[in-house]
């Protein structure tokens, strides 16, 4: 049905061949830079052994993320013989004067030099526009070409952290992250939980360890097996906020500005209704009262977000002392919890009351994980107010991103269109994985514009990244979303062309490079536990506003905020335009 371009991929191909060559050079042992960009590769990569997992949908692929890279393992397995120290690694000098002044007050870890970097990144007038905020997360583009592909921020007490962007670089990182890798974040929600609530662990996104592998290890199966399970309840979500967004609409047919939380709404609805198994009533049509229980849950999560954001991305003081930030995290997340915890307590009494469980088929995620003699009821909490606070917020940016997308692509938007309207008129789990052209337009929106824009993790093992000799445990920031604008992985890399991920569009090997410069739902054994969740959510609610509208923005162009989800940084007044029939 689709023809692909040839042509693409010819070009890819050839800048693959160029990359290969610098994973060579990279593992290698040479004491002259100079010398080195002549050498040729000391391996050729083997196209077929490169090739990602890919998932057939009659003449169509769209290739998947692999679990790891042959090829990459190849290169990594060459040890090196000579390489640079970690202090050569080039760096900003202002950094370095912050980390001396700071070193000298009682405080701080390594997170301090990403949250001072953000800190920066505000002030950027000071230092020369060198770190002026760009707007979005593509500030960290100034420091690499400044300082090049790989660049030190100096900590206070050693703990530097190392920005990367590249996928050779990004692949490297991943190969040395072990069976259970540590990714640092939101030390202020760390806090909330292990300080200020004393419970015994921080949560999915945040545990580290045994403790780590056993809650991912439970929440496996439910969450593998709620888009089926759920499918229908998502469904009818759906429709309800096609119907919302039908009522919302002014006489020009646009929705509010306020969309995103209508977006929202209708994200924190599935979710909960895949952790609970029951609708709340967040895509009411008559709309929200803030008293109720989806109005304050609505509340707590958005006043939550905000106060995260303010304590990550400024100097840490909240550690020490109270804060106005802290103290908003504590009362938003105290709001969410109340509200939650009452729906966790009828869960556990009606599986008490349930006899004869034979199957946990027909159970909720909560329940399912209640069942589980090894995890706690804390931990049951924790995992959903994760899933509310970053889950959620992820695919309500995935959405409004992808509506974006397609309202500045009529074409694209259009091929949509039949793709949806050739499929039977009820949607179902497995019709949905027979829209490659969704599928695509979803991955090509998540490269363009990922939630998560900047991955990380402590580096398990010592690593030689461009030729540097990078230590163990040092704290590593990836910014995944440079990397999936560059043109040497995605030709014409700023346009919205969902085609480029059809099978035979570019190159297997080009096709693999493709993928380590695109990860929206991250790699490896850390990698996002919902995504086919999330992807079926997502699918479902545009094929459904599809359906019904045609989608229009009219005011210009829409950027990515500077945050650790990425949201959209303009109001979404959408135009829907019915469809005439
Ligand atoms: C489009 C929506 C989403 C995106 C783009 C996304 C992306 C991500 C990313 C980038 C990570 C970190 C990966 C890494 O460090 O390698 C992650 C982790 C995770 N995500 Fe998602 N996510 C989405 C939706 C969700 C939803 C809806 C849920 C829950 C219902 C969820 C549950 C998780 C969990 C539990 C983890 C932690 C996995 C672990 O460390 O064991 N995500 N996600």
């Amino acid at each position: 049905m689709w023809k692909l371009s040839l042509k693409s991929g010819a070009s890819l191909a050839k800048n693959a061949k160029l990359i290969c060559a610098s994973y060579a050079v990279d593992s290698r042992t040479t004491s002259s830079t100079a010398t080195a960009e002549k050498e040729t590769p000391l391996i050729e990569l083997d196209p077929i052994a490169t090739s990602p997992v890919a998932q057939s949908t009659d003449n169509l692929v769209v290739s998947k993320m692999p679990r790891s890279s042959k090829a990459l393992e190849v290169v990594a397995s060459k040890a090196p013989e000579r390489s640079s120290p970690f202090g050569n690694i080039p760096g900003p000098h202002s950094l370095r004067l912050i980390s001396l002044f700071w070193s000298h007050v009682p405080l701080l870890s390594t997170e301090f030099t990403g949250g001072a970097l953000f800190q920066v990144m505000n002030l950027g007038k000071f230092f020369g526009n060198l770190l002026s905020w760009g707007g979005n997360a593509k500030f960290f583009q100034k420091f690499f070409d400044v300082y090049g592909p790989v660049v030190r921020l100096h900590g206070p007490f050693g703990g530097d952290v190392v920005l990367l962007s590249r996928p050779e670089h990004a692949s490297l990182v991943f190969q040395n992250e072990g069976t259970q890798p540590v990714r640092a974040c939101l030390d202020s929600v760390d806090k909330y939980r292990l300080q200020h609530r004393r419970l015994s662990h921080a949560g999915p996104f945040l545990m580290t360890g045994p403790e780590w592998e056993k809650m991912h290890h439970s929440l496996e199966k439910p969450l593998r097996m709620s888009p089926t399970q759920h499918f229908a309840t998502i469904d009818s979500i759906s429709d309800q906020f096609v119907e919302r967004i039908s009522s919302i609409r002014n006489l020009q047919d646009e929705v509010p500005k306020s969309f995103k939380n209508e977006i929202l709404k209708w994200c924190l609805e599935c979710t909960l209704a895949v952790a609970l198994k029951r609708k709340l009533g967040f895509v009411d049509p008559t709309g929200l009262s803030h008293t109720s229980d989806p109005g304050r849950i609505l509340e707590g999560v958005n006043g939550a977000i905000e106060a995260i954001r303010k304590c990550e991305y400024g100097f840490h003081v909240w550690k020490f002392m109270s804060t106005p930030a802290w103290s908003s995290l504590v009362k938003h997340c105290d709001t969410i919890d109340s509200v939650l915890s009452k729906y966790v307590e009828r869960a556990q009494t009606g599986l008490r009351e349930k006899k004869d469980l034979k199957s946990t088929q027909d159970l909720s995620l909560i329940e399912n994980l209640l069942l589980q003699d090894d995890i706690l009821v804390e931990d049951v909490m924790t995992l959903m107010l994760d899933m509310l606070l970053i889950g959620a917020n992820a695919t309500t940016h995935s959405v409004a991103f992808l509506l974006y997308h397609l309202a500045t692509a009529p074409r694209c938007q259009n091929l949509l269109y039949k793709e949806i309207m050739s499929q039977p008129n009820e949607l179902t789990a497995e019709t949905m994985k027979n829209m490659p052209y969704l599928q695509a337009c979803m991955k090509e929106s998540m490269r363009l514009s990922p939630p998560i824009p900047i991955l990380n993790r402590i580096l398990a093992k010592d690593a030689v990244i461009h030729r540097y000799l990078i230590p163990k445990g040092t704290y590593v920031l990836i910014a995944v979303h440079l990397a999936s604008l560059r043109e040497e992985y995605f030709e014409d890399a700023k346009k919205f062309k969902p085609e480029r991920w059809f099978a035979g569009a570019v190159t297997p090997l080009a096709q693999n490079l493709q993928n380590f410069a695109s990860m929206p739902f991250g790699h490896g054994p850390k990698s996002c536990q919902a995504r086919e969740l999330a992807e079926l959510q997502i699918g479902l609610v545009i094929s459904k506003v599809l359906k019904r509208f045609v989608v229009e923005y009219n005011y210009g162009t829409i950027e990515s905020s500077n945050a650790l989800l990425a949201a959209p940084a303009k109001p979404l007044n959408f135009r829907f335009v019915d469809r005439v029939a």
